[in-house]
């Protein structure tokens, strides 16, 4: 008789299945059809989506997705993602079974959930691929798994990674591959994280009026903020930052990709590059801390779109600190994670940064 095991399941944000207009167009559908990344209601959010959005975004999409996109292996994101499943499940051994999905198309979360209920693991514990929590993604991540195994008769027990923005293997991994590139040479760092509407914010604290500015999140994670995205980058931030020994007046916290004319959380990556280029600086060192694997939003929105706006503005170079992606110490922090040695939850002494 087979033992039991232990399921995990590391889900990321998703790809299309091919860089092709039609693909393409299926994912933006799925994705941006989720009420929690365009948090709208339902009959104005299709309206827009499907006769607005998608139409116009998905022949450029397509375009950039095809640029980044490798004849032998694809997406970078389901690259990465496949193997970061393959060496976590090598480290974890026999006693557990890894699942990889995607929020969005393909791995679904529906067939990873039906290969771990074959297994008939004992347990489950759910990794969401965000360092730090977001409504639009962790959120969604949990929102989809709990939707899945609403039929389910026979639960095994639970448990869901929150966030893991101050994990020290994380940081340790971006330091390391920031040295790389010998940080000396550079003039200025930014760290560009992932953008988000202001307005999914609101309720980060239950009162549905948090405002980051007013609660401090630029300078400090407690009790009162730690739902918060904004203090969660900032605290991975300030960790990297510590960690490589760089001063405040050093580096920039900004936010990229925004869609739509409502306020995102500011300052925006473009309108930082056009500040530091000002000032002077020439050559860039840039994190991007939000994402666990180099996907279409570091290699070509930071690596090629912001570079060549950055020479614009007047600067030189902007070079991207390479994503954890496979390096051997992240797929320890995974393991922990798995194993439950860290549960996600900041501990009080985490909280003081
Ligand atoms: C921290 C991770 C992410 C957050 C937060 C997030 C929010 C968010 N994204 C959009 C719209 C788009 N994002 C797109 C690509 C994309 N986004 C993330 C991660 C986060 N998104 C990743 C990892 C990727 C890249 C996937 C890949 O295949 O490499 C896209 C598609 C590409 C494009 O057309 O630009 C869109 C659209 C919104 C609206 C949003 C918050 C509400
Ligand atoms: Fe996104
Ligand atoms: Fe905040």
């Amino acid at each position: 008789m087979s033992k039991a095991k232990k399921g995990v399941l590391l889900i990321n944000l998703g790809t299309p299945d091919s860089p092709a207009v039609p693909d393409v167009k299926r994912y933006l559908i799925e994705f941006l059809m989720d009420g929690r990344v365009i948090d709208i209601p339902a009959w104005r959010r299709a309206l827009l989506v499907r006769g607005i959005i998608v139409p116009f975004r998905a022949p450029n999409s397509a375009k950039v997705y095809q640029a980044i996109w490798d004849s032998q292996t694809g997406s970078p994101l389901l690259y990465y993602s496949r193997m970061q499943r393959q060496l976590l499940q090598e480290r974890l051994g026999d006693s557990y079974h890894v699942e990889l999905a995607m929020r969005y198309q393909n791995p679904s979360i529906p067939a990873a959930l039906a290969n771990l209920k074959k297994k008939n693991v004992d347990s489950i514990r759910i990794i969401p691929l965000f360092p730090q929590y977001a409504s639009a993604t962790t959120g969604s991540v949990i929102e989809k798994v709990m939707e899945v195994m609403r039929g389910w008769q026979t639960f095994p027990e639970l448990s869901v990674v929150n966030e893991f923005y101050d994990n020290e293997l994380m940081v340790e991994v971006f330091a390391e591959n920031a040295e790389k590139h010998r940080p000396e040479t550079y003039d200025h760092f930014l760290f560009s994280y992932h953008g988000l509407p202001v307005r999914q914010l609101l309720d980060v604290d239950g009162t549905g009026k948090h405002v980051c500015d007013q609660a401090g999140c630029r300078e400090r994670i407690d009790e009162t903020n730690k739902f918060c995205y904004v203090a969660q980058c900032y605290a991975t931030t300030r960790s990297i930052a510590g960690r490589l020994g760089l001063k405040a007046d050093d580096y920039t916290v900004c936010f990229q990709s925004r869609l739509g004319k409502t306020p995102w959380i500011q300052p925006y990556t473009s309108d930082v590059l056009k500040d530091v280029a000002a000032r002077g600086k020439k050559r860039l060192l840039v994190f991007s801390p939000a994402f666990v694997a180099d996907c279409l939003e570091t290699i070509y929105e930071i690596g090629t779109e912001y570079a060549t706006e950055f020479k614009e503005f007047g600067g030189e170079t902007v070079q991207l600190v390479e994503s954890l992606n496979d390096h051997a110490k992240w797929i320890i922090a995974l393991e922990q994670m798995a194993r439950g040695e860290l549960t996600g939850w900041p501990t009080s002494e985490r909280l003081t940064l």
